[in-house]
């Protein structure tokens, strides 16, 4: 069996591709990295390292390298044979893939009428639909009919810290222990993946929700806000006096919202976010509040892992007044190289924090949450 991966980085190797080689595909890793590449091919397998005090590793193997930039042909020819395709490339380069996607099924669709599945691993809600939407740009009416008929985009959601790598060696990717990788069914063609790790859920939106309203505010909260103490990493972060009680507050406020949205069991998710919080201390892990705060344009966007959970919670009557504080944090975060937070910080400059949350994440100047997050925001600017 084939596994296209489109995306080496930290989540396609470290979580990704451990998983297909468990299920015994051969894989290919699809990705610009030329570095990556290379190594990939006179390697052959990688390492990957398990952030615990035994520091287990796993030997991933049977894996190869495509430049997807150069070799379009060889990608085209792996799609017809491919009988999955997964991918972990940022939920901005989708769209930049999709092309790709829909030439590779142009030809598939001459010479096969297997199913194929095509799983967006990315942190957004809907990522698989948005690529089936992108790749659907590209091809005819008939073709579109054969997309619905053979070709599945099961949303997901992907849950384990990688965070950047410092190894000598390029392929070695060293991960917490924790995974989950839950798997929409509805949308899948042929039978389900044989892949063990995913679990298939009938109905995604809890789980995708749940994990990026949780982890992923969580994440956001402690690194812009840590970002905003001059805090290096998370599990230092995430101690600091100022940083908790604000962290723990945004985790209340997402919460009281999934309670409220999904009925789930508020002990029950009060474990959850405990179990969160313990993986942030990781001390096993050193993760650069830079890399967790990064592409804050993305972050502050409307169905994003801040403004959404906000709006949400101003709907039912509640004031998020730590997830201000982060939103806040974000329109504060100016780290140099992260290209969005330049852009960000160059509206802010020219128009004013409140333009900036129009533009980037739909608030409206005279919306009670634009308010809020604005008088927090004056409240930061004033402790700095
Ligand atoms: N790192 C984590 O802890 C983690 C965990 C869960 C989910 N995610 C999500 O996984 C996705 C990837 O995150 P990551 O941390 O692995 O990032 P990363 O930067 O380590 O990996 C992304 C890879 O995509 C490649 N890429 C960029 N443009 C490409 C293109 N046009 N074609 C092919 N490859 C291309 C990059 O070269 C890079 O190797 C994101 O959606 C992220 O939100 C990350
Ligand atoms: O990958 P991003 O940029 O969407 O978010 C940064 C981190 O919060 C994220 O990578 C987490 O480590 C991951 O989602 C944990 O499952």
């Amino acid at each position: 069996m084939i596994a296209l991966q489109f995306g080496a980085g930290n989540i396609g190797r470290g979580f990704i591709g451990a998983l297909l080689n468990q299920a015994n595909y051969e894989i290919y890793f699809l990705d610009v990295n030329e570095n990556l590449i290379s190594e990939l091919n006179k390697r052959g397998s990688y390492i990957i390292e398990l952030a615990s005090e035994k520091k287990e590793t796993i030997t991933v193997t049977g894996v190869k390298g495509i430049n997807s930039a150069k070799q379009t042909d060889k990608v085209i020819d792996l799609i017809c044979q491919a009988d999955l395709i997964t991918t972990a490339v940022g939920p901005n380069i989708l769209k930049i893939i999709a092309p790709t996607i829909a030439s590779g099924l142009k030809e598939r669709f001459k010479q096969s009428v297997q199913p194929l599945n095509i799983i967006a691993c990315e942190n957004m809600i809907g990522g698989s639909q948005l690529l089936k939407e992108e790749v659907r740009k590209s091809l005819t009416d008939e073709e579109k009919q054969k997309l619905d008929q053979y070709v599945g985009f099961p949303n997901a959601a992907v849950d384990r810290i990688v965070p950047l790598q410092t190894h000598e060696d390029p392929l070695k990717v060293s991960v917490e222990p924790f995974f989950e990788w839950v798997v929409e069914k509805t949308d899948i063609k042929g039978s389900l993946p044989n892949i063990q790790g995913i679990t298939y859920v009938d109905d995604l939106n809890p789980y995708i929700e749940r994990k990026l309203f949780t982890v992923n505010t969580g994440h956001a909260t402690a690194a812009y806000l840590g970002y905003f103490k001059n805090i290096e990493t998370i599990d230092k972060a995430v101690l600091d006096p100022f940083v908790r009680p604000i962290l723990e507050g945004a985790l209340a406020e997402t919460g009281d919202m999934l309670a409220k949205t999904y009925h789930f069991d508020r002990s029950e998710h009060q474990k959850y976010i405990d179990k969160i919080i313990s993986r942030f201390e990781n001390k096993q892990i050193s993760d650069n509040v830079t890399r967790v705060a990064r592409s804050p344009i993305r972050k502050l966007g409307a169905n994003d892992r801040l403004i959404l959970p906000a709006k949400r919670l101003m709907e039912f009557g509640q004031k998020p007044e730590n997830l201000a504080t982060a939103v806040a944090a974000a329109l504060l975060f100016d780290y140099k190289e992260d290209q969005e937070a330049v852009e960000l910080q160059e509206i802010i400059k020219t128009k004013g924090a409140a333009a900036a949350l129009k533009q980037y994440s739909q608030l409206d100047e005279n919306d009670p949450l634009t308010k809020l997050i604005l008088e927090k925001y004056e409240q930061l600017i004033k402790l700095k």
